[in-house]
């Protein structure tokens, strides 16, 4: 059964639709690639799927015992968030908030859980680190460790490799591509050509008439072409 089925789903702001009759489903141990133009909706979608905005028609059906907290997210980082003041470690431990609400201190699980995290994207060493003082590349890694403490089963990244350069994003493609395959759901919003090839499935956004399917017939479709044409970023 899908985690997430969308159905003519529309999403727009005050009343006007900016994409409508969306249709897709995302299942268990899915690679989703959301790709469309500048201002097609694609962090719209995001926000929708997390709750953070209604949509404006169609419905969001959840399944497979999916909890809201069990989606991590890893958002656009601005210029103000890349210079967080802020520890490595609080920073990761920060992501485990997503569970039991707000307390005055961390439970002993919550620590475990952080560093099992750390471990995992191969950041402990940079534990007492200023977050600003890093890489963008491991900067990506401390987000993407704080991600997987609130969230065990999909993670939601929007353009997570921006500013990042060709090894550091190989690095993380690699990182995704690993957790991917241990049985983490992704869903990225990229409009990175390289990506496509780590993706199990396509989404590409357009106005109401988008696309939905497996990499393979995303290949085959003529919506792939503008995007294939223009070496990977969408004019
Ligand atoms: N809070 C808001 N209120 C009204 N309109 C908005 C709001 N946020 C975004 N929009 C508009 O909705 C449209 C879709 O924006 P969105 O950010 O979802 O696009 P996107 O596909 O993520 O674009 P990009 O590739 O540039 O990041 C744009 O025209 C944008 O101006």
């Amino acid at each position: 059964m899908a985690y997430i089925t969308c159905r003519n789903l529309a999403l727009g702001y005050d009343g006007k639709a900016i994409v409508s009759n969306l249709n897709f489903s995302i299942s268990p141990g899915d690679y989703l690639m959301v790709v469309g133009e500048n201002g097609a909706g694609k962090s719209t979608l995001i926000k929708t799927l997390l709750h953070l905005q209604e949509q404006q028609a169609g419905t969001i059906m959840v399944g497979d015992g999916l909890k809201p907290y069990e989606i991590g997210y890893l958002p656009q980082q601005t210029v103000v968030q890349r210079d967080f003041p802020a520890t490595v470690w609080e920073i990761v431990l920060s992501g485990t908030l997503a569970h039991g609400g707000w307390r005055p201190f961390y439970t002993r699980e919550q620590k475990t859980l952080a560093e099992e995290q750390m471990k995992v994207m191969g950041i402990t060493d940079l534990k007492k680190q200023c977050y600003r003082h890093l890489s963008g590349g491991q900067q990506q890694r401390v987000l993407l460790a704080r991600a997987l403490c609130a969230a065990s089963k999909i993670i939601l990244l929007d353009e997570p490799v921006t500013g990042l350069d060709p090894r550091a994003t190989m690095e993380f493609y690699g990182l995704l591509k690993e957790l991917n395959e241990k049985g983490i759901t992704v869903i990225m919003v990229s409009h990175d050509l390289q990506a496509l090839s780590y993706a199990s499935h396509v989404l590409h956004i357009d106005r109401d008439d988008s696309f939905f399917g497996t990499r393979k017939e995303y290949l085959r479709n003529e919506k792939s072409e503008v995007f294939r044409s223009t070496g990977g970023e969408e004019k």
